[in-house]
């Protein structure tokens, strides 16, 4: 196997037309990282993954391969190799041929690649198969087989645009830790592109947050979970409430803002008096029915509960805040179970509060 390589990505821009998918974007992947590409659909991911692989020509900017400036080289000459989200198996073909077709593009004999497909084969487990076809494999192992096809090549970096995506669920969770392990022993670079926010916190050492062709965060996971760059990361990854409002005080390393028509909020961080912004809440630290300190809490409107096994989600509104989550656990719920309706006590700690960066509401 090939050693891995990092990849920067250097005031990157794809253009279709009129249409800007990919905004200058700029990102260091260090090698042997697992990087996961994550945002809602048209975010420009899949636009970005297919610049580094080269099936996409780059509009501006440069992306570097270790010290190698890939910016125009061919697919074949730049370290990468692709699993489609389609696997794209040739339906013809032996699982042999499968794996072996690259080489073969490459005019590599016959006997060579063989050896080096069953040696990919064994890799992914899937060597008793080698003589069937695609059409004779679960999805898993259709899976497996794309992995070891793209792998055949010794790639320094590999691309993945939704390979879990085709699988239904337990499969997705089983081939998530196969993938997973797969990277550590390869020790390469893996560019995963998702859109399942759960997908890329299980497997991403760092997480890229696209929105609107543009990177909103780059972080580790966690990071990413406690400190959510902007609003746009605090609701997509969904653990956040994000709250809008225009700063009225500042204390040492925190703010107040007051939303319109409603409460006043501190936070942790630092902002100007006047200033919209946006703050995130945690919706797991989140107490209820205790009395609690002014601007960390208020009360609300019970609108919804939803039992989910070892946690209750309530939703609540008030204090100008509309569907703000409280995520109780069991016990904390059931010690005071709360209905749709009542009004309820809610608080939480400073450090549960932060401001957020990035454009606010307003
Ligand atoms: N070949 C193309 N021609 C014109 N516009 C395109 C082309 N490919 C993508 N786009 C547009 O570029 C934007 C980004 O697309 P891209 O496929 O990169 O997003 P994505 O985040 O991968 O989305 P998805 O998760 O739906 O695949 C979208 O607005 C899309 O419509």
């Amino acid at each position: 196997m090939s050693k891995a390589a990092a990849i920067d990505i250097a005031g990157v821009s794809k253009i279709y037309g009129n249409t800007t998918a990919v905004h200058e974007i700029s990102l260091k992947i260090p090698a042997g990282t697992y990087c996961c590409l994550l945002g809602p659909s048209g975010c420009g991911k899949t636009s970005t993954l297919r610049m580094i692989a080269g099936h996409e020509t780059i509009s501006a900017g440069d992306i570097l391969l270790g010290n190698t400036n890939i910016t125009d080289l061919p697919p074949a000459r730049r370290g990468t190799a692709m699993m489609f989200q389609s696997y794209a198996l040739f339906p013809h073909l032996d699982l042999i041929d499968n794996v072996a077709f690259s080489l073969k593009m490459k005019g590599v004999d016959k006997q060579a690649r063989h050896a080096k497909a069953l040696e990919m084969l064994r890799l992914m487990q899937l060597e008793p198969y080698a003589n069937r076809r695609p059409a004779q494999l679960s999805g898993g192992q259709q899976q497996r087989v794309a992995l070891a096809r793209a792998l055949i090549t010794d790639p320094e970096v590999l691309l993945l645009d939704e390979p879990l995506s085709a699988l239904d669920p337990f499969l997705k969770i089983r081939m998530r830790a196969e993938l997973k392990k797969l990277q550590t022993s390869l020790g390469i670079t893996f560019v995963h592109v998702t859109h399942s926010q759960e997908e890329a916190m299980a497997l991403a050492d760092l997480i890229v947050i696209m929105n609107d062709g543009r990177i909103e965060q780059a972080a580790p996971p966690r990071t990413v979970f406690q400190r959510p760059a902007t609003a746009f990361v605090a609701r997509f990854m969904g653990d956040h409430n994000v709250i809008s409002g225009r700063v009225t005080a500042v204390g040492e390393g925190s703010v107040t803002i007051s939303v319109a028509g409603g409460g006043d909020f501190t936070a942790s961080g630092q902002a100007e008096i006047g200033a919209p912004v946006d703050i995130a809440v945690r919706t797991d630290r989140v107490r209820i029915g205790e009395g609690g300190v002014p601007g960390l809490g208020f009360t609300g409107s019970v609108t919804n509960v939803e039992y989910r096994g070892s946690t209750v989600k309530l939703m609540l509104s008030g204090a100008g805040v509309e569907d703000f989550t409280a995520i109780l656990s069991e016990s904390a719920y059931f010690a005071n179970p709360v209905k749709v309706g009542e009004a309820v006590v809610l608080n939480w700690d400073l450090a549960d509060a932060i401001l957020l960066g990035g454009p606010a509401a307003g």
